[in-house]
């Protein structure tokens, strides 16, 4: 048996464990974003997974690796001086109580703010990796609208362009987690990061070859746990729209794509047609992970609704209108994995 001393006790209390093995999941969709069919293809994962990959996306190798390293550096600093820092978060995420084997820096990604007190290599290379995320999350939501036959074709981009665009850029370090508390909890994966949707439009992830990130897969889609193989289990269940089991698997990691997931906004707007993925990040022993992820979010007075141009006729919206501030004021008083958007659904779904 293993005995722990108080303070590691105490470290164990900050973390939760998921009882649940995932396997690696091959038939994550990759998207060539210079190819004619892009626009469908990404309708389609969108619609299937809420999660794909894309390639050819324009993204200079050395930005991602400039403010990887520069990352690394940051996360190499004392505690202290950690802790001085703009955004920095150790353990803690959010406000409510929610831990993760995890630290981070979260940012606003507007240019204006790209952080002076930060060291000059460190905002040259934000910026330019955060200026060039955020075309890729423009290029994509254009290629969704086109695939969706919208008009115009920036009526989703245009949020992400607008000068007061919420959006965000967070980087997550995961530290190896230390040998006895796996022991402790064998069999059981540390939470990374725990499971939740992202609230915004859309997602853009980048991260070292490390595996951690695990996404859900809903059952009855097209992605039944017939396609994933054994070692999967069952998760909470907790989307609010489509309801259901789902079914965690492991993202492999692939250093050189970007990996996009919808948010919660991009399913309101679409009516539940797309479905902002459950994801989570469980702990790895021995490997730092490092990610890298810009969500672009609306201005705050957005009014998020389907659009009108996708409702079929007589389809109802399923939610209560809201805006963008309602739903931040609304999900800073909610636990991580807590469903956000329930509260704004029509009917209460389960
Ligand atoms: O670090 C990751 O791979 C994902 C983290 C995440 O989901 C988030 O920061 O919202
Ligand atoms: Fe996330």
């Amino acid at each position: 048996m293993v005995v722990l001393s108080q303070p590691a006790l105490d470290q164990f209390s900050l973390i939760q464990t998921c009882p649940y093995s995932t396997s690696l999941f091959n038939n994550i969709p990759s998207i060539d974003l210079s190819s004619p069919n892009a626009n469908a293809l990404t309708v389609e994962a969108c619609q299937g997974f809420g999660f794909f990959k894309v390639t050819n996306h324009g993204v200079p190798l050395e930005f991602m690796t400039n403010l990887e390293s520069e990352a690394i550096k940051f996360f190499n600093l004392p505690r202290c001086e950690k802790d001085k820092a703009l955004g920095y978060g150790n353990r803690r995420i959010g406000p409510n109580g929610d831990v993760g084997w995890v630290e981070y820096l979260l940012l606003s990604a507007s240019p204006k703010l790209i952080h002076q007190k930060n060291p000059e290599s460190f905002r040259n290379a934000l910026n330019d990796y955060v200026s060039s995320v955020k075309r890729v999350a423009s290029k994509v939501l254009k290629l969704i609208a086109q695939g969706l036959r919208v008009e115009p074709r920036n009526a989703f981009s245009h949020l992400l362009k607008h000068q007061k665009s919420d959006s965000l850029f967070r980087i997550n370090h995961y530290p190896p987690c230390p040998e006895p508390l796996q022991q402790l909890i064998s069999g059981q994966n540390v939470v990374g990061f725990g499971e939740h949707t992202d609230p915004q439009l859309i997602s853009v992830l980048r991260s070292n070859n490390i595996s951690g990130l695990e996404i859900c897969l809903m059952s009855g889609g097209c992605c039944s746990s017939d396609s994933v193989g054994s070692g999967s289990g069952s998760g909470s269940g907790r989307d609010g729209i489509r309801g259901g089991d789902c079914t965690w698997v492991s993202v492999p990691p692939d250093d050189d794509s970007l990996f996009i997931s919808v948010g919660d906004c991009l399913q309101v707007m679409t009516n539940g047609r797309f479905k902002s993925v459950r994801h989570r990040v469980s702990a790895n022993n021995l490997n730092s992970r490092i990610s890298m992820i810009y969500f672009g979010g609306p201005p705050l007075d957005t009014k998020i609704a389907p659009l009108p141009q996708l409702m079929e006729e007589g389809e109802e919206s399923l939610y209560q209108e809201f805006t963008w501030e309602d739903y931040k004021k609304s999900a800073y008083n909610s636990k991580l994995g807590d469903n956000r958007l329930g509260f704004f659904q029509k009917s209460s779904g389960q």
